[in-house]
């Protein structure tokens, strides 16, 4: 019944107004499935590789649609990910394209569930999942690579750890972000937003752990329940190699100066989450970091560990970090991805299921997020393309699918 009968692929366009690749997958029996790929901005180097999207689409055609169609049964995920390995033929899926490999493995798994009349988080996680839910993280300020002329540090995120239910959850991270634009406008900050939707206001990072710490405090005090902070450094962005430091705007951190203030800033802000905080080659320093403050709070790799086995089996190897940004289109096929948070879960590393910056309204993260009662999901606060993750845990948790 879910044998694949049809992959056809095309260009959107995705939230940053940039070109990516939507596939569908039919099946046999009429199952349908539509996925696309999102794209990053902030990219580690040991990531799958994204191709142009005509190229990718072109590349996907040729090689990958024969073998799949007629061939291959989408309610088996592991054989379509192992045909689009084998018909891209490199590690990194430079042939392919991540962007149309994970297009399709996503399109696949969708189609699966449709044929079974399942969720896909059902269809991935099985019967018993749906009854536990990741704890959102809101970008609420931001900068890096996402926003011109705005904080160092890449994301400010709220992270609502007492919410009684996803929906509480998710609202008051939106609760954040309005709050967040309220003590901005009483400093008289001006803000844009980012790619990701959080405020790009041009203040400093100290400025910044100022207004989410009184916008979470604010929000805490409606809610009645916690509200912690999170952050992404993407400390790979700020490291300069030559010089063996970390750049900020104002001044510049050695390796040592840059774990002993991530630790600071554990302390100081009762950080619950701490992405990226070092460069992605520098396990040593992870383990570090990890040793200081891993009883304290999540330290998580993502251009680090790239979703990539081999990778995050060397971290647990060395102790560096105990937990794990999960993006499917850094590795490229949905079973990867699974992978990659298995080994995870076996060792105690905490996997936390991501959107990219570049993103559009498709779900599947959400799903895969629930289907591996990952601890978290990073996929913003407000914006469409971020909503539409957001909305879709509402359902789930509402059992609406
Ligand atoms: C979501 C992120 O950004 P990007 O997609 O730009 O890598 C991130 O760094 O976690
Ligand atoms: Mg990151």
């Amino acid at each position: 019944m879910t044998l694949i009968t049809d992959v056809r692929l095309r260009e959107i366009l995705d939230s940053r107004g940039n070109p990516t690749v939507e596939a569908d997958v039919v099946t046999e029996s009429g199952g349908f499935g539509r996925a696309a790929a999102p794209s990053g901005a902030s990219t580690g180097e040991y990531e799958a590789v994204e191709r142009p999207t005509g190229e990718a689409i072109a590349a996907a055609r040729e090689r990958a649609v024969p073998r799949l169609v007629g061939e291959a049964y989408a309610g088996n995920q592991r054989e379509v990910d192992a045909i689009l390995r084998a018909a891209d033929g490199t590690d990194t899926f430079s042939e392919l394209g991540a962007n149309s490999a994970v297009a399709i493995s996503m399109a696949a798994a969708k189609a699966g569930a449709d044929v079974l009349g399942a969720p896909l988080f059902q269809h991935l996680g099985g019967t018993f999942r749906g009854e536990t839910f990741p704890t959102p993280l809101g970008n609420v300020v931001g900068g890096g690579e996402h926003a011109a002329d705005a904080t160092d540090i890449q994301e400010f995120l709220a992270a609502p750890v007492g919410a009684p239910s996803v929906q509480d959850a998710v609202f008051a991270n939106a609760a954040v972000h309005a709050a967040v634009a309220d003590i901005l406008d009483e400093r008289g900050e001006p803000a844009g937003k980012g790619d990701e939707g959080a405020w790009a206001p041009s203040i400093t990072d100290a400025e910044a752990f100022e207004v989410v710490d009184e916008a979470v405090n604010r929000v805490e005090n409606e809610v009645g329940f916690e509200v912690g902070i999170g952050l992404d450094v993407a400390a790979a962005e700020l490291y300069d190699a030559d010089a063996g430091e970390y750049v900020y705007s104002d001044r510049t951190r050695s390796t040592d100066e840059q774990i002993a203030y991530v630790a600071d800033l554990v302390s100081e802000y009762d950080l619950v989450y701490v992405e990226d905080p070092l460069d992605e080659d520098d396990y040593e320093a992870y383990a570090d970091l990890t040793d200081r403050v891993g009883d304290q709070t999540l330290v998580c790799g993502d251009d680090l560990f790239v979703t990539n086995v081999d990778r995050l089996r060397e971290g647990i190897d060395r102790g560096a970090a105990n937990s794990i940004l999960i993006k499917p289109n850094q590795i490229g096929t949905l079973s990867d991805a699974f992978d990659a948070i298995e080994l995870a879960t076996e060792h105690g590393y905490e996997a936390v299921v991501s959107h990219r910056s570049g993103e559009t309204e498709d779900t599947t993260i959400a799903h895969l997020a629930v289907a591996t009662d990952a601890a978290f999901i990073k996929t913003g606060a407000v914006g469409g393309e971020r909503t539409a993750k957001l909305n879709e845990l509402i359902r789930i948790e509402d059992d609406a699918i």
